[in-house]
């Protein structure tokens, strides 16, 4: 699914993150942590394309992520759902048509979309599926930031902090809902800075922890 092979990468002349190997296989759980400004979000960015390895190689479902053109660039993250850090909404619209927004602009009618209505419930929203984001909290965005994630099917569900400005219980449900999407098949990468939500994961799944630290990537100790 996601392949790197001695993959580094640097926003200036000095690389971030280098020596990077990794096999996500499908169907498989992982965490990544590390201290803040390791480099998690740029190692989520090269997952999905959104930066290019400055060496070695990264390949996703198969094909060298460095000689994507745009439209394959495009088909790829299809099947590549993101939760990013800040999960921004467009605050005009509900949060019902900020879920469907992938829908729409690959052009098809969410307002037909029976899933559409069926994932909103599944993450808790159905009430709330018509307020603005800006009258939602901080688990109700989280959810709603999952499920437009999720509404296009994706094969790999990459999580950046997807736990980050909510409660322990808020945490807890959000990876349940994680779980569940990784017990269908789907493969999981989530950063997270919260060893507790890791300990919680492992209770319900077989979750591989990694680690960056000093541009390294490892694997975190079974102490978690
Ligand atoms: N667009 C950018 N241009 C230049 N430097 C950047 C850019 N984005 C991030 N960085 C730097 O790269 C390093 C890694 O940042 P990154 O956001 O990947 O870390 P992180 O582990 O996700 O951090 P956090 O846990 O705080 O979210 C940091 O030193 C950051 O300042």
């Amino acid at each position: 699914m996601i392949d790197m092979q001695d993959a580094a990468f640097g926003y200036g002349a000095e690389p971030i993150l280098s020596d990077m190997t990794l096999r996500l296989a499908p169907g498989s759980f992982h965490f990544l942590t590390g201290p803040s400004g390791s480099g998690k979000t740029s190692f989520l960015k090269l997952c999905y394309a959104e930066l290019l390895a400055t060496a070695g190689r990264v390949t996703l479902f198969g094909e060298d992520a460095a000689t994507l053109d745009r439209d394959r660039i495009a088909l790829t993250r299809q099947r590549i759902g993101v939760v990013h850090q800040d999960c921004e909404f467009l605050d005009h619209l509900p949060i019902r048509d900020n879920i469907a927004l992938p829908l729409t602009v690959t052009g098809r009618d969410a307002g037909q979309d029976a899933n559409l209505n069926e994932l909103i419930a599944w993450v808790g929203l159905s009430p709330r599926a018509r307020a603005r984001p800006p009258e939602l909290s901080g688990g109700e965005r989280q959810r709603a930031a999952l499920a437009r994630a999720i509404i296009m099917d994706p094969d790999l569900i990459l999580a950046d902090e997807p736990t980050g400005n909510v409660d322990w219980e808020m945490s807890l449900r959000l990876l349940q809902l994680l779980c569940e999407l990784n017990k269908m098949g789907k493969t999981i990468l989530i950063a997270t800075h919260d060893l507790a939500l890791i300990r919680a994961a492992k209770a319900q799944v077989q979750a591989r922890v990694l680690r960056i630290a000093g541009g390294r990537l490892s694997t975190a100790g079974a102490d978690l």
